[in-house]
């Protein structure tokens, strides 16, 4: 039997901690607030939006939000994202990734005001989490991963760390983030070969793949971390991960759940930061 890496033990001091600083933002009469910005109707866009203001809701942070269509034109969204700027109410802004095939991510990615930049989303702040200067905030998701890694005291100095996926949004921030733990990282991908013998090297999995039940028990060996990073919806409807949870939980020494995992730490993440925007700003 693994043990479960839970979501709701890590951030039980992190949403004490946040809710004080809202009531103390509040004392001043200011009301933290996170702006969503969503582009169409992807299924997972929106699942993280309903967990996102589910988060708020329980931690008195107000939550205001922009829907564009699908086919929103590139001066749309940027006048969106102006307006987010403009809006002296809106603290942090929330903008799902990918945007449609059509939209110059790059471009509106980088109009956002970077004081409002709560999920790393300009090259400013991605520039912090490769230089190890303090720019702006860490991407939520690598954050919520290091976050359970200290919760649970799983030290990394010295430890081999395989991170699967490259993305911007995880994989490869991930890979910084325990690089400055001092792992020793190998980051996967699509082209990697002999994906399973790389991870059975590993101390700390870290999979963001985005296919449900890429890692099978031919990837772990025990002793090892896992975090499953994945949100994959399965036939049933339900949320699953990256890993094949029931083959490999018997095998390693430790393991997130999905859900109940990453993405519920990622959510309390995210609003931290938004209620820290707000204290950067007024306090
Ligand atoms: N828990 C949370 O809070 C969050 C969860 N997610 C979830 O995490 C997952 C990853 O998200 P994201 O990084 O944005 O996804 P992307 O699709 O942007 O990136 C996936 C990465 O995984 C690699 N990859 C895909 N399939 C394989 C495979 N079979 N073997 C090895 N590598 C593979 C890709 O490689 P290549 O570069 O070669 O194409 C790519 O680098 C998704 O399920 C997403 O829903 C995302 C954000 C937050
Ligand atoms: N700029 C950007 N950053 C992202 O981090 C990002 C994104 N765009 N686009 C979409 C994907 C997907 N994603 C999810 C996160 C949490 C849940 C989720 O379901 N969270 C539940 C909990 C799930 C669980 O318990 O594991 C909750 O918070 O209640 C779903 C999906 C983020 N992503």
């Amino acid at each position: 039997m693994a043990k479960q890496l839970l979501g709701k033990e890590v951030t039980a001091a992190l949403n004490e901690r946040i809710k004080a600083d809202v009531e103390a933002l509040k004392a001043k009469g200011v009301n933290p607030t996170l702006g969503i910005i969503r582009v169409g109707e992807n299924e997972s866009d929106i699942s993280y939006e309903r967990g996102a203001t589910k988060r708020c809701e329980t931690l008195g942070v107000a939550c205001e939000k922009i829907l564009l269509p699908a086919d929103a034109t590139q001066e749309q969204v940027l006048a969106a994202v102006d307006k987010v700027n403009k809006d002296d109410s809106i603290h942090g802004v929330l903008l799902f990734r990918p945007l449609p095939k059509h939209l110059n991510q790059t471009e509106i990615e980088n109009a956002l005001d970077p004081a409002k930049d709560v999920d790393c989303m300009t090259d400013g702040s991605m520039s912090g989490v490769f230089t190890g200067k303090a720019v702006g905030f860490p991407p939520c998701t690598p954050q919520a991963c290091m976050e359970i890694l200290d919760h649970y005291g799983i030290d990394c100095t010295g430890k081999k760390a395989v991170v699967i996926g490259r993305s911007l949004v995880v994989g490869k921030p991930a890979a910084m983030m325990l690089i400055k733990k001092n792992a020793t990282v190998t980051v996967c991908h699509t082209k990697t070969v002999d994906m399973p013998s790389v991870a059975r090297e590993a101390d700390i999995l870290i999979v963001a793949a985005g296919r449900a039940g890429v890692v099978t028990k031919d990837y772990v060996a025990p002793g090892q971390t896992v975090i499953d990073v994945g949100i994959n919806v399965n036939a049933e409807g339900k949320l699953c991960g990256d890993v094949a949870y029931a083959e490999v939980e018997p095998i390693v020494d430790a393991i997130t759940p999905v859900p109940g995992g990453v993405g519920s730490v990622t959510t309390s993440v995210l609003v931290g930061h938004v209620v820290e925007a707000a204290k950067r700003k007024y306090m």
